[in-house]
């Protein structure tokens, strides 16, 4: 994911901006020029909400084995052919998904003392808050305050997650366990679709990383200058998206335009991510996306990213390559990802599994 562009903004915060407030109310009258990035990049306001989301109920997947065939396929139909889909019925309640993003808005909300002791460019840290909110900067930042932390073994993290809000731990977590179920579950189909069978991974998976990035997008005076994040593919093997209101773009895998992802109550978002796409040999390509602002309200999301171990390394699936489709990908770990992130910026269009693609 993003990441290397807090490496000069960590330090510089600004919590001036207060959260709660429209643009205008906060009386910001323009965006600061180091906010400002090139046209080519810049969001055009008259993107197109997505139509054809696949919008999948995953109920179907606990059910009959025909039922679960038939969810299974679609599941497959879309991460071929979109990189992303949506989930209903996904078995998390409305409280869980609320309480959630209550504790991480009240979190935002803070003193800055409370939130300075997380602040880190070390990107390795297991807890690490940042913000691109600054001010006398020279590099294009991004519209962003961030909390990560990695929240799987939970009982081995748990304790460095932040202790104000004082329910943050016990509402973060609870839908940390849950989304992670969620996840399993989906991932058992994806792999199911590959003809691989639903437990190819899921022992690596029970081990594996869960990264949750919680996101803040502050409103912006002029959201068509900037970005709340930078075009990025996820470096997981499914990213799953709790969202607050519009704002998420993705680039589908059968097209070429940005496309606004609409938000709809409850729903949950998946995103294909770098490392399923090396599992699946490129038959499922990790999708593109950006975060985009808006003038009157702030944005809440929490991505949580699913992969393997730390040093657990991803190859591509032995029963998906022959001859005409030779193996394309570098085997990677996490740690591999962490050291490409150390020394790549991909706010400046570094690509993780670009750098895996082997060149025919
Ligand atoms: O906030 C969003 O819509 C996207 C967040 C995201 O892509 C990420 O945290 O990786
Ligand atoms: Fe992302």
């Amino acid at each position: 994911m993003e990441d290397k562009q807090q490496k000069s903004s960590d330090h510089g915060h600004n919590d001036e901006f207060s959260i709660g407030k429209s643009a205008q109310e906060r009386g910001l009258p323009y965006v600061p020029d180091c906010y400002v990035i090139p046209p080519s990049e810049r969001p055009d306001e008259n993107t197109e909400t997505s139509k054809d989301v696949p919008v999948i109920d995953i109920s179907g997947l606990r059910s009959t084995p025909h039922e679960r065939s038939l969810v299974v396929k679609d599941i497959g139909v879309a991460c071929r052919q979109k990189g992303f889909f949506q989930i209903i019925n996904h078995g998390i309640s409305q409280s869980v998904l609320d309480e959630a993003i209550t504790a991480a808005s009240n979190f935002f909300e803070l003193p800055k003392k409370y939130k300075q002791e997380f602040m880190s460019n070390d990107v390795a840290k297991p807890v690490r808050y940042g913000t691109g909110l600054k001010d006398g900067c020279d590099v294009v930042q991004f519209w962003r305050i961030f909390l990560k932390h990695y929240a799987h073994p939970l009982e081995k993290w748990i304790e460095y997650w932040p202790l104000n809000p004082p329910d943050y731990r016990e509402k973060m977590a609870h839908y940390a366990v849950n989304v992670r179920n969620v996840a399993m579950e989906v991932m058992g189909a994806i792999t199911e679709s590959l003809g691989l069978g639903n437990s190819y991974m899921s022992e690596e998976l029970e081990d594996g990383m869960q990264v949750m990035a919680v996101n803040c997008y502050p409103p912006c005076p002029q959201p068509d200058r900037v970005l709340g994040l930078p075009p990025h593919t996820d470096y997981s093997c499914i990213t799953i998206l709790l969202q607050t209101g519009q704002g998420l773009q993705v680039i589908s895998t059968n097209e070429e335009e940005w496309r606004l992802i609409p938000d709809n109550h409850g729903v949950l978002h998946v995103h294909v991510g770098d490392f399923l796409e090396v599992l699946s040999n490129g038959l499922y390509k990790s999708v593109l996306h950006r975060a985009t602002l808006n003038s009157e309200k702030t944005r809440y999301s929490i991505a949580s990213l699913h992969s393997l171990g730390m040093d657990e390394k991803v190859e591509t699936a032995k029963e998906l390559v022959d001859e005409q489709h030779p193996k394309g990908y570098k085997g990677s770990s996490f740690r591999d990802f962490l050291k490409f992130l150390s020394t790549n910026d991909i706010a400046e269009g570094s690509s993780f599994i670009k750098n895996l693609k082997i060149k025919s």
